[in-house]
């Protein structure tokens, strides 16, 4: 049996010059393999299973990857955190691309990449007997393989990730970085208003500068305007929308269409 390539991490690494199309992906928020397989056939190029604010567990990102396997989108994992144990058991059930929210330094950088490959390079720990990622050890080659498979982007949210740009897009390993708009306004004294035009620059600009390292730059936009506007300043990955709010949004608009409500809508995602 073969190692399943890396889709996602092949369209963000293509070569400079190359003619690249934007990756357009969903936050799923939902949770259910149910609610991920609804929306993997329609023509997102990835969809990310988040860990950090979305309820998921081990257990749910599993039954998502499972469902999304058999579609044409690739699966992104988000972490709660930075904590290697828990990277190394969604490594094994077989997440290869990951969004590691909320880094600052070069230094977590370089240790989040060794969080996701074995040694030498890494501290992965090794138990494919017991991992989906290598099914369980029917994969040929499968350690050979492995970490070349890995996509780690990292998240800059935050005035110090900001100013540590090009020391995180530097360590070999990171393949792509991803400005959180919502968090960075926040740290930039705009919370709640990831659309500030101070933000909005201070976005473009990040977005720019990761680009010039050749990394791919990702960002999260739920308005289509601003997704577009953030790719044409370098964006090669965007999030353009939750699960959990198309939900939301669409229930309002439906119910207003026959009773009297006055919901608001949920506009940008925070
Ligand atoms: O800070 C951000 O922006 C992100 O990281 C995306 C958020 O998690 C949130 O806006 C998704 O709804």
């Amino acid at each position: 049996m073969k190692l399943h390539r890396n889709t996602f991490k092949q369209a963000l690494l293509a070569p400079a010059g190359a003619e690249v199309k934007p990756q357009f992906g969903l936050f799923l928020g939902l949770a259910h393999a149910i609610s991920a397989e609804i929306v993997a056939d329609t023509g997102f190029d990835w969809l990310l299973i988040d860990n950090e604010h979305g309820p998921n567990d081990l257990a749910t990102t599993l039954a998502q990857l499972q469902a999304l396997a058999a579609y044409p989108v690739a699966p992104v994992v988000r972490t709660a955190n930075h904590d290697p144990a828990a990277i190394k058991k969604l490594l094994d059930i077989g997440a290869q691309s990951f969004l590691v929210p909320m880094v600052e330094t070069g230094e977590q950088a370089r240790a989040l990449v060794r969080a996701t490959r074995y040694p030498p390079a890494g501290i992965r720990g090794v138990g494919t007997a017991l991992a989906r990622a290598a099914h369980w050890n029917g994969v040929t080659d499968y350690f050979a393989e492995a970490d070349g498979e890995i996509c780690l982007t990292l998240q800059v949210e935050s005035r110090a990730g900001l100013d540590a740009i090009e020391d995180i897009a530097a360590v070999e390993g990171v393949d792509g970085i991803f400005v959180g708009p919502s968090d960075l306004a926040a740290s930039l004294g705009h919370l709640g208003r990831p659309g500030h035009p101070d933000v909005v620059a201070t976005v473009g600009d990040a977005l720019a500068r990761i680009a010039a390292t050749g990394k791919a730059a990702g960002v999260f936009a739920t308005d289509p305007e601003a997704a577009r506007a953030y790719c044409a300043k370098g964006a090669r990955f965007a999030a353009v929308g939750v699960d959990t709010l198309l939900l939301r949004n669409a229930a309002v608009r439906l119910a207003q269409s026959f009773n009297d409500t006055t919901r608001a809508v949920a506009g940008a995602a925070y």
